[in-house]
């Protein structure tokens, strides 16, 4: 296997990185506030209308380059660092909860809260959210373990429904492996009921052959 993992930013650019990651951290934030809004008012039509307005006038303030599909932005490391755009870890995603990961002995640790732009049943989490959480802490284990790869099964299993507005924990760890297969597990409780398992799963990873990870990743820097 040979995909190298992120190094930090150099030392040189490391300011203006901070410095872009804390902006696109703070338009992250109000762009969830603005969903978390829009998925709460009650508010007019006319009031839509003027408020749909207004953030057509905002999105139109975004001009300049546009990153390119492949295209691995500057504030990003991958794999292995941060991805500030990513829907479940990203600060600067407006679709993520965003879950903070911290390693631990036999794996990692997410803790997010869900709120209702994430809703399945009412009042509840989306089933499809629980699957990308535990994929995300499942891959991200994979990578942190020294074996990065990419989901080619994943097995979900819900207990009980996940509640909204609630500090969720997330857990990954790798079970396993077998050549280029990596095996992994994960479970969703709360904070408050670590004990309880509401969805748990199961995955295999494979970690692509450098052939496959060049073609697959144009934008990832070749190991000197
Ligand atoms: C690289 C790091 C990236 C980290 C990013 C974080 C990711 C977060 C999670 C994701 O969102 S991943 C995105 C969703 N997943 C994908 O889009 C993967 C799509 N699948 C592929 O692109 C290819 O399947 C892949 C490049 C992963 C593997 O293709 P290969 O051609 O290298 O695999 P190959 O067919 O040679 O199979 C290798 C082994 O895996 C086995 N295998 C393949 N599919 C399997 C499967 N579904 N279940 C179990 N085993 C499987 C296969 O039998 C074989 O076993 P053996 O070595 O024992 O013969």
């Amino acid at each position: 296997m040979h995909i190298p993992l992120a190094e930090p930013p150099a030392a040189a650019g490391a300011e203006h990185l901070e410095q872009q990651q804390a902006a696109i951290t703070r338009l992250g934030h109000e762009l969830r506030a603005l969903v978390e809004a829009t998925v709460r008012t009650a508010a007019s039509a006319d009031t839509l209308h003027r408020v749909a307005d207004g953030v057509r006038h905002v999105t139109g303030q975004l001009t300049g380059r546009r990153r390119a599909r492949t295209e691995i932005p500057e504030v990003d490391g991958f794999p292995g660092g941060p991805r500030m755009y990513s829907p479940v870890v990203g600060a600067g995603s407006p679709l993520a909860p965003p879950v903070r990961i911290t390693p631990t002995d036999d794996g990692l640790i997410g803790h997010c809260t869900l709120g209702i732009a994430h809703e399945g049943p009412p009042g509840y989490g989306h089933g499809g959210m629980s699957a990308m959480l535990l994929d995300e802490l499942m891959g991200q284990a994979c990578t942190a373990a020294g074996t990065p790869g990419l989901t080619v099964s994943l097995q979900m299993r819900y207990h009980q429904p996940i509640p909204l507005e609630t500090p969720l924990r997330i857990v990954g760890r790798v079970t396993g492996t077998d050549k280029r297969k990596i095996f992994a597990a994960g479970t969703i409780t709360t904070q408050a009921d670590p004990s309880t398992d509401l969805v748990t799963a199961d995955a295999v990873f494979i970690t692509p052959d450098p052939d496959r990870t060049r073609a697959l990743f144009p934008g990832l820097e070749e190991e000197a």
